[in-house]
């Protein structure tokens, strides 16, 4: 019998509560940062325009091949389920805002494709379902994730290369699996193996933000969540890009027209986690 991947609500401990002030960032502090620094450096990185108004960069320094997506081979890795990965682990004992340490998500595939979070019970609004550690984080520079690579164990090395992959994002399958499950993590961009399971929607139910204290991707329920639903997040709020960046085309039915997009948002910065509503 297979057993889905399951995650608990474990009572955090009052050190471990994050303090918002930890989560507190915007897009535009850490832009102005990394064009400070001269970490803006290739591809996605070269924005163009000062903070406030990022003027996108053309879709071929992404997909460089073609910007729509063709026949995809998808990572649908079956073994995920029966595993519970560094992260996983990680994104278990890490607990939720709620008492019980029953199950509140299961990983496991979506009619979306490939694997997707599912809810596992009715679940409140504003409910922390995880927070979950980076298995890594590197920027896009020349060689940082090659670098980073090599600092995982074999099976994390492992875990990486199971998940979903959009080939068309670069000839380096690495890379491409990096730039199809990374958030954007200030200056770098991370990879956490339960996050990367999350599927898009354009009306999302799960909220997300980086605590930089902690280094912990923090997801919670934006409205209540009926159990079975799948718990989706925003990849990016300009729906165009989903199929440049993701290989899908959304079908939604809430980006068409397209949703509006706020002045500081950068399509470099796909998944950034921000604590807002207001897309
Ligand atoms: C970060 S992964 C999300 C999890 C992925 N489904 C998996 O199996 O690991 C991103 C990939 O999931 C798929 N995906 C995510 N959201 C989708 C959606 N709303 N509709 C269709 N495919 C989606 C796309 O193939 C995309 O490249």
């Amino acid at each position: 019998m297979q057993t889905w991947l399951t995650f608990s609500a474990i009572k955090m401990s009052t050190d471990k509560m994050v303090s918002s002030a930890g989560v507190c960032w915007t897009l535009a502090d850490d832009f102005a940062q990394w064009w400070a620094e001269g970490e803006v450096v290739t591809g996605k990185e070269k924005g163009v325009g000062s903070v406030g108004s990022v003027t996108p960069i053309s879709p071929e320094s992404t997909a460089a091949v073609a910007p729509t997506p063709g026949p995809m081979e998808q990572v649908t890795c079956p073994s995920l389920v029966e595993e519970a990965s560094h992260a996983a682990v990680t994104a278990q004992t890490s607990g939720s805002s709620r008492d019980s340490g029953s199950p509140l998500f299961s990983i496991r595939p979506s009619p979306k494709g490939g694997m997707g979070a599912f809810a596992l019970s009715d679940i409140a609004e504003s409910t922390v379902i995880m927070k979950e550690l980076a298995l890594f984080l590197a920027t896009d520079g020349k060689g940082h994730l090659a670098e980073e690579l090599e600092k995982l164990s074999v099976e994390e090395r492992t875990e990486f290369s199971k998940l979903a992959c959009y080939e068309l994002l670069d000839r380096d399958r690495d890379t491409a699996i990096f730039k199809t499950n990374r958030f954007r993590t200030g200056s770098s961009s991370g990879i956490f193996l339960v996050a990367s399971r999350f599927n898009h929607s354009c009306n999302p139910v799960i909220r997300y933000s980086y605590d930089y204290s902690n280094r912990q991707l923090i997801f919670s329920t934006k409205r209540d969540v009926k159990e079975g639903e799948e718990l989706t997040i925003m990849y990016t709020p300009n729906s165009q890009y989903l199929s440049m960046d993701y290989g899908f085309l959304c079908d939604c039915g809430v980006c068409d027209p397209p949703l509006k997009v706020p002045v500081y948002y950068d399509r470099w910065a796909d998944k950034v986690p921000h604590e807002t509503d207001d897309w």
